[in-house]
């Protein structure tokens, strides 16, 4: 069985990427590629490290108006991700033209609340729920507009999943105990996590920055 733990390459670097994904190819489950990859590297770039095999997760939260994203999943079909995200933040009519616009290989999950915002920072945006109640809300609307799945914390997976049984939960923001936080705010570890329902989670940081990144996911491979 392929592991849950899909490594965040967040680099602007290919070659670095390119050595990361080889180092940990044999003990992770997907290369996700962000922003930061996608920027600098573009369709080239995920071609390049789809090369490895592994399932790639597109994580370039898309959020604009329907049209647009729409329009900008089309242009992401010759890449065949696997999953790919886009904001719950963008509305049920976006929502639902992400899904119709995406590849039937493909899952949509919507973002319901980034793991590094908390009370106050949600407060700060003008969402007066706490992160699990928005969470849920989210969750609702992913799934009545026909999405696969959310990204959530570890903390609000157990409940999301109550809400939609069926659906597909990736859970960034995982630190293994002890583990340094960097700007994340909503952590829990990879075996909380797993345990709470997540279909995958999401880490970065904590193999890519480690001395040896191979050992560092086995270890976390080991705890699952
Ligand atoms: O709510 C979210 C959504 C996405 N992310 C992404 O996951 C990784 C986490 O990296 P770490 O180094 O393990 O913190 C990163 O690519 C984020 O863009 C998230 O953290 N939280």
């Amino acid at each position: 069985m392929s592991s849950p733990v899909y490594i965040a390459i967040d680099t602007p670097d290919l070659d670095r990427a390119q050595q990361l994904a080889g180092e940990v190819r044999h003990h992770v489950g997907g290369l996700k590629l962000g922003l930061e990859f996608f920027c600098a590297n573009g369709h080239h770039g995920v071609l390049e490290m789809a090369k490895f095999g592994l399932p790639i997760f597109l994580d370039l939260k898309l959020h604009d108006i329907p049209n647009t994203v729409a329009k900008a999943i089309q242009s992401l079909h010759v890449l065949e991700p696997a999953i790919l995200t886009v904001h719950a933040a963008g509305g049920r009519a976006m929502l639902e033209e992400a899904k119709a616009a995406a590849g039937s290989g493909t899952r949509v999950v919507a973002v319901t609340v980034l793991t590094s915002l908390d009370a106050g920072d949600l407060r700060d945006i003008g969402v007066s729920r706490e992160a699990t109640a928005q969470v849920e809300h989210l969750t609702d609307l992913a799934r009545e507009a026909g999405l696969d799945g959310i990204v959530c914390s570890g903390a609000e997976v157990g409940i999301a999943k109550k809400r939609w049984p069926g659906g597909y939960f990736v859970v960034p923001g995982v630190r293994p105990a002890g583990g340094r936080l960097g700007d994340q705010k909503r952590t829990v570890t990879p075996r909380q996590a797993m345990d709470a329902g997540a279909s995958v989670i999401v880490v970065g940081r904590p193999i890519t920055q480690a001395p040896n990144p191979d050992q560092a996911a086995r270890a976390i491979e080991a705890t699952l």
